[in-house]
């Protein structure tokens, strides 16, 4: 019996090496296992009129239904990770599984130190959720997993009501997550060079809606109409971190389309999503690409800054934004669950106080990473303009 536990074990390790070597996403709990919708309705009455039984004997749900979709997320959050949670119709409804490949991919990149901790070894691991919606599923996610704090960021009256509802439903939880109004911050990044923009386009030296310095210089003003090109919606990091704070990555999932039409509706699924949620102006690019100017201002308060990008064509532009403004680390990979098909693209980036560039895709090994570093450090010596991505 420990004989075969002992080789158990061993088959794991060696399994995990394989995985970091291969640059292969952390173990998901629902990789092998999809969850179980016939033992689901049996233990959950409110679950069993939406699970209907196919010619093949197995149990389904309706994708199409968001009320089938809402109760599945509900069931599985109560279910496997003991999180009570709920959002109002139409908000957008996560699809658990997903969601902890982001929050497991994260895990595994703060276990590298190829980018310095931050804060002192033994604090509790710490995350900002840039836009962390109604239906706060990051910070639930990461604190009942692995007992992450996060602060939760958004900009509507809805999320931020129902982030705090949700948070407030999880005794267990609610001292690991503080939900926050975006740009409403201590002034972290901010100075006369670096003001904020605000919604609707005014320049804020602190908190919106209490002190707007009104009328801009010229040179400020001819920013802000390049910046209305792209984002031109409250601000996202500068202005939303407080004075003091250290954070050991940012994430986000951010609204990807730049109208409801682009953002069209999958006909296979229905997961919500109001347009506050999926539109900003100038798209996920532009949303993406502020976070990146905050990041070149803000550098290591976070160890590393990370999104969810929703199409390649956009990876790549933004990859070679993140060298122009000195990110030392690129990381990005690509995340398929079970057989939703569904792709997601990850970025994630680190500002290192030296200036060597590096980019991989998944996660290697340290020496591997090494290796990285100098090859991608040669090319951007020898060709400062160009896009590398290894
Ligand atoms: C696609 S939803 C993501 C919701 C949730 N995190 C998820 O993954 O299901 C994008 C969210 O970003 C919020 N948002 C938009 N602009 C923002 C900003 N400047 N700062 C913070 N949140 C913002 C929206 O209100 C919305 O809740």
């Amino acid at each position: 019996m420990v004989v075969r536990v002992a080789v158990a074990d061993g088959g794991k390790e060696k399994e995990e090496e394989r995985r970091r070597a291969a640059g292969d996403p952390p173990p998901n709990r629902y990789a092998d296992n999809l969850p179980d919708f016939a033992q689901l309705a049996s233990l959950y009455p409110s679950f069993e009129p939406y699970v209907f039984y196919s010619r093949d004997g197995c149990p389904r749900i309706d994708w199409t239904d968001f009320n089938s979709t809402r109760e599945l997320t509900r069931v599985l959050l109560l279910h496997d990770l003991g999180v009570n949670w709920w959002i109002p119709d139409g908000q957008l409804c996560p699809t658990v599984p997903n969601k902890l490949n982001y929050i497991h991919w994260i895990e595994d990149l703060l276990a590298l130190d190829i980018v310095p901790a931050i804060r002192v070894e033994g604090d509790i691991t710490t995350g900002f959720d840039i836009g962390t919606g109604a239906n706060c599923i990051y910070p639930l996610l990461g604190s009942s997993v692995l007992g992450w704090k996060f602060v939760g960021s958004d900009i509507t009256d809805i999320a931020i009501e129902w982030a705090n509802k949700n948070v407030e439903s999880n005794p267990h939880l609610s001292n690991l997550i503080e939900i926050r109004w975006a740009g409403v911050g201590h002034g972290v990044g901010i100075s006369e060079n670096n003001p904020i923009l605000s919604s609707e386009g005014s320049v804020q030296l602190s908190n919106p809606g209490t002190e707007n310095v009104g009328f801009l210089a010229s040179s400020v003003l001819e920013t802000q109409l390049n910046a209305k090109k792209y984002y031109d919606g409250p601000p996202v990091l500068i202005g939303s971190v407080k004075d003091g704070e250290k954070f050991d990555f940012c994430m986000c999932n951010p609204p990807f389309f730049e109208t409801m039409e682009e953002a069209g509706l999958n006909p296979k699924t229905s997961c919500g999503g109001t347009p506050a949620e999926m539109v900003c102006s100038g798209g996920e690019h532009a949303f993406i690409k502020h976070i990146i100017e905050d990041s070149a201002t803000l550098k290591d308060i976070f160890r590393w800054y990370s999104s969810m990008v929703g199409r390649k064509l956009n990876l790549n532009i933004l990859v070679s934004e993140l060298w122009k403004v000195g990110a030392t680390v690129v990381k990005t990979t690509e995340f398929v669950q079970g057989r939703m098909k569904l792709l997601l693209l990850m970025s994630i980036y680190a500002l290192l106080p030296y200036s060597l560039s590096a980019t991989s895709r998944g996660t290697l090994g340290e020496r591997k990473i090494a290796r990285k570093i100098n090859l991608n450090f040669r090319v951007l010596v020898n060709q400062p303009s160009s896009n590398t991505q290894a």
